[in-house]
């Protein structure tokens, strides 16, 4: 039996730029994870199916259970369940086809979703000494999400549990694996849901907070299904084998500062305005400029919070001053401070305030509520407290969420806001914090409680 756990995300700059391979952007890895517990065997030499059932016991009616006729001609599995859970199935179907196996196995995974994930209500939490999760009563498809990428952590941990029991001498989170398991897992992904994204989900599932530039879609819409198995086999080996030129240089905030993400409690359709931001860009004149814009900004941001690194690096003393300083300031105090150490925090307020510039002009441009006046206050009222950073609309935008960067101590000014200031009444602070690791090893034990 082994463990695995893969996280959820949040893009805090390169919305949309992130689609097009010429941007990169910043994405964070967030601590609500999704986890798979597997265990297999291979079954007897006469035996020609391989089962693989994947419970999801947190969810009414979660379990799968596929198999897959080695006899067959091609690479097909059937539910025998009569149930649909297409992220599932393709996970499965990728990995077969890439491993093509020539043994029958009985594969059984169990899937635990943290939960930050989903809405929390109606829920019984159970907990064991290091794990707790919450168990609903309806089924995955009817539990309202929070937008941290519940199908591309699953896909992804998933994905790893399979590639760890066919490859089970692999060390899954060796560069090599890494990265043979998120082209996989990228692969399903696109095939679940039917379309080719920028896939920034996947990847900050596999890696964890990166820099992000995405692949090329041709890469997965040039997939057929081929005549026969050995060729479908070895389209997949082929592709995972390519270098798809990505980006995905590791990133992690520097010390001191943190992440703070505050669910807005609505919801927008991230399709749709996707939808509405791409028909702009391609009719505006003005939208390149817009676009390049935005990409020094977003870079510049990156930038600053390496410069901030560098600062403590160079010299943790004075680092730890100018923390102190800027805990007392908010972020339009910090703008006019005159003093030379606090430069990168400046340089960080600045990009952002860029960024959300052009973001609000593409708002009014394309008609695509991705930052509406709404969230402009309640972001603006945000750069008011003592200890912020920078505040923005992360991903596609519109009515989520929103992501904060602040002095670490600062929380409790934002709890404290939240009392006294009724614009914060739709605002839940969310107990998330940033993660390095994407694709970690788990202890086994710790989940045995739950099985
Ligand atoms: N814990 C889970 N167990 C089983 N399937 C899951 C789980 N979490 C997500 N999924 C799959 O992912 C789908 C949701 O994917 P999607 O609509 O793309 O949302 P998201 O934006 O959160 O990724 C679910 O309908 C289900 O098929
Ligand atoms: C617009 C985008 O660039 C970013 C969307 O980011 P979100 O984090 O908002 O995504 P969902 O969870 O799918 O709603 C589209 C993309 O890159 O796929």
């Amino acid at each position: 039996m082994k463990a695995f756990s893969a996280p959820g995300k949040a893009l805090i700059a390169g919305g949309y730029l992130v689609l097009d391979k010429q941007f990169a952007s910043y994405v964070v890895a967030l601590s609500s994870r999704m986890h798979a517990v597997v265990e297999g065997a291979h079954t007897a030499p006469e035996e020609s199916n391989t089962v693989i059932t994947v419970k999801s016991p947190q969810f009414l009616e979660g379990e799968w259970s596929f198999v897959f006729d080695h006899s067959s001609e091609t690479f097909t599995v059937s539910e025998v369940l009569g149930r649909k859970n297409p992220f599932v199935e393709y996970s499965i179907l990728t990995m077969l086809k890439f491993i093509n196996p020539q043994f029958a196995s009985k594969i059984d995974i169990t899937i635990f979703s943290d939960s930050g994930y989903h809405s929390q209500e109606n829920v019984t939490v159970k907990k064991s000494q290091s794990k707790q999760f919450a168990y609903h009563t309806a089924k995955i498809t009817d539990v309202p999400k929070t937008g941290l990428g519940s199908s591309a952590g699953l896909v992804t941990v998933l994905t790893t549990a399979l590639y760890s029991f066919y490859i089970s001498s692999a060390d899954v989170t060796e560069k090599q694996h890494l990265e043979s398991i998120h082209k996989l897992a990228q692969v399903a992904h696109c095939q679940a849901q039917g379309k080719v994204g920028s896939g920034f989900d996947v990847a900050a599932a596999t890696f964890g907070s990166i820099v992000y530039r995405r692949f090329d879609p041709s890469l997965i819409n040039e997939l057929k299904s081929g005549v026969n198995k050995s060729e479908d086999s070895q389209q997949i080996q082929d592709l995972v084998k390519q270098d798809w030129n990505i980006r995905n240089d590791r990133v992690a905030l520097p010390s001191g500062i943190r992440l703070i993400m505050g669910d807005v409690k609505g919801g927008s359709n991230t399709p749709k305005l996707v939808q509405k931001v791409l028909k702009w860009r391609a009719e505006d004149p003005e939208s390149s400029e817009i676009y390049s814009d935005l990409n020094t900004n977003n870079m510049k941001l990156v930038d600053s919070l390496s410069e901030i690194t560098k600062a403590e690096q160079d010299d943790h003393f004075s680092y730890a001053e100018s923390l102190k300083q800027i805990g007392n300031l908010n972020t339009y105090e910090i703008l006019k401070s005159t003093n030379a150490s606090i430069k990168p925090f400046q340089d960080l307020i600045k990009a952002t305030l860029e960024i959300r510039k052009n973001l609000q002009i593409i708002t009014q441009r394309s008609g695509a509520e991705i930052e509406p006046p709404q969230q402009t206050q309640l972001l603006d009222r945000c750069n008011e407290i003592k200890g912020v950073l920078s505040s923005v609309v992360p991903g596609a935008g519109g009515h989520d969420a929103i992501s904060l960067l602040i002095e670490a101590n600062a929380l409790e000014n934002l709890v404290q806001a939240k009392k006294e200031d009724t614009i914060f009444d739709k605002v839940e602070w969310l107990d998330l914090t940033e993660q390095e690791y994407g694709i970690i090893i788990e202890n086994v034990d710790s989940y045995k409680e739950f099985l």
